[in-house]
Parts: structure tokens; sequence; C-alpha cells
């Protein structure tokens, strides 16, 4: 899918939220699991209870390649009925990948062509020639690290290189690359401070906001300094939707914290 139809799906939906299917078997009801695919059977509820709420769906590939190739046929199945089902919400393959050139270009091939993702997750510490067979693709979304919401962003992305912090030559550079134009960045909610200085460098870029629900940051903080004139923004939450309850009614408590979550976004975006 386009930008313009993400775009049109935040606006008719009132929504930016992105729903994290970071599925585990430890974690989903018992029940699911006497099925022949219970990830993809958890997905697929998840799925039909939260979409009316939704603009992206963002499965952790860790999550899948856990299981092994069981695990990538649920991956397989979960991206297949997307794309079937909900092709105007924008997909997330987060795998946060980046290698030397021709490296990258498989893992690229792997996640836009092979699986049919939107966009794949990547991760910028080996430079511009690790980035670029990712941009090469016409129609698809690079989303790159830039200032993660894990304590461990102190450790190298805030440190100063020369007069700048890492995360903002990250940001800086990044823009001057060819294709630049199909790049996102993820940015943690749990940082949502750092959001306005990050608007000045990617005024028209989206940012994926993860960090909201289980990791504590906030939706209100996120659009204060973070949201550009369209938004601009994708909010994620992962457990804290499709793990709101572990019994029988799990997928309509997903419903129900997905629409709480877009409830919060709303007027935010009816204001812009
Ligand atoms: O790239 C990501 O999505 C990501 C970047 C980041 O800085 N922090 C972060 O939590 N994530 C991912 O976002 C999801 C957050 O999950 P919850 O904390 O359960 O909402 C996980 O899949 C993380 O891997």
């Amino acid at each position: 899918m386009n930008i313009q139809q993400l775009f049109e799906q935040i606006k008719k939906k009132q929504s930016v939220l992105c729903v994290g299917l970071d599925t585990d078997l430890d974690k989903i009801p018992n029940h699911l699991l006497e099925s022949e695919d219970p990830i993809f059977e958890f997905n697929k509820a998840i799925i039909e209870a939260t979409h009316s709420y939704t603009v992206a769906y963002k499965p952790n590939t860790a999550f899948y390649e856990a299981y092994g190739i069981k695990g990538w046929q649920s991956l397989q199945k979960t991206i297949d009925y997307l794309n079937t089902h909900y092709p105007n919400i924008f997909t997330i393959a987060d795998a946060k990948r980046g290698d030397i050139g021709n490296t990258s270009s498989r893992y690229a091939k792997a996640f836009f062509e092979d699986l049919g993702f939107d966009s794949v997750t990547t991760a910028p510490y080996m430079g511009k020639d690790s980035m670029e067979p990712f941009l090469a693709f016409d129609g698809k979304f690079t989303i790159m690290l830039a200032l993660t919401s894990n304590p461990g962003a102190f450790d190298f992305q805030t440190q100063k290189i020369g007069k700048a912090e890492l995360y903002k030559k990250v940001l800086e550079t990044s823009t001057t690359w060819e294709n630049s134009n199909r790049l996102m960045y993820v940015v943690g909610a749990t940082k949502a401070e750092y959001l306005a200085d990050i608007r000045k460098i990617v005024p028209d870029s989206f940012l994926l906001v993860p960090g909201v629900g289980a990791q504590g940051g906030s939706v209100e903080e996120v659009f204060k300094y973070g949201a550009n004139s369209k938004a601009g923004l994708l909010i994620n939450s992962s457990r804290g939707v499709i793990y709101a309850s572990n019994s029988l009614d799990f997928a309509e408590a997903a419903a129900s914290e997905a629409k709480k979550l877009q409830e919060q976004m709303a007027p935010y975006i009816a204001a812009l």
C-alpha cells in the first residue's frame, strides 16, 4: 500500500494504532493450543477483533523464528491473511535487519517480495550501503531504528559524536540517501520528550512509536511532541492489547484495549 492510503486509513479510523503481533505460545489462551496452528489462530482472532481500530499490524519476527519452520509458516499465513482480507492496513515485519549490501538485499527480498510486507524494521549501525538495498524497493518502506524505547538506548544512541548525538546524526545522514522518502523511523514512546527535536530533522516522515502500554509510554505525550500536520505517527502496542486476557474472552478484551487506545488518539487526529 502507498502513503496516501495510510493517511486515508488514519483519517477514516481516527487512529494511528499499530497492534504488535508478538505471539507467544506461553501467553496465548490454553484452548488454542489444541489447534493445528495456534499462533495463526490467535493472530486471526486478534485481527478480526481489532481491525476497525487499527491502521497497522506489526508481527515481531523473533516470536515466529523462535518456533523454526512452523513459526515461519505461521508468519506467512498471518501476512497472507492480512493482505487478502485487509489490504488497506499497513504491515510491518519487525525484524531489525541490516548487513553488508548483498546480504541486506536478500533480507529485503525475503520480507518485501517473498512474504509481501509493506515495510521492515532495520538497524542502521552498518551505514548507508547496508540500508540502500532496502530503499531500492519501490512501494515499500524501511523503518530504521533512531531512538529506541529500551534503557540501553542511552549506551550509544544518545552519546555525542562531535556536536550531535548519534541518533540525530543517523537521522540527518539518512535524509541524504537515495530514496530517503521510503524511510520511516522508530522512536520509543518512553523517550517522548526527544520527539520535538526529532521532528525538526524529519518533519514529514512517519515515526513508528512503540512503548505505550507495557513499557509505560503515553499516547498524549507522543502526540504532543511527535505529531506533524498529518499525524505522521504509528503508535504500537503489543502485549497491552493482545494479552489483555488469556482466557476465552481474549479477543473481546483485545478489542476493548484497542478501542481505548483509538479513543485516546481520536481527539488529537481530529484537531490536526
Ligand atoms: O522496532 C520496534 O518495534 C521496537 C523498537 C523499540 O525501540 N522498542 C520496542 O519495544 N520495539 C518493539 O515494539 C514491541 C513493543 O511491545 P510491547 O512493549 O509489548 O508493546 C516489541 O515487538 C518490540 O520489539
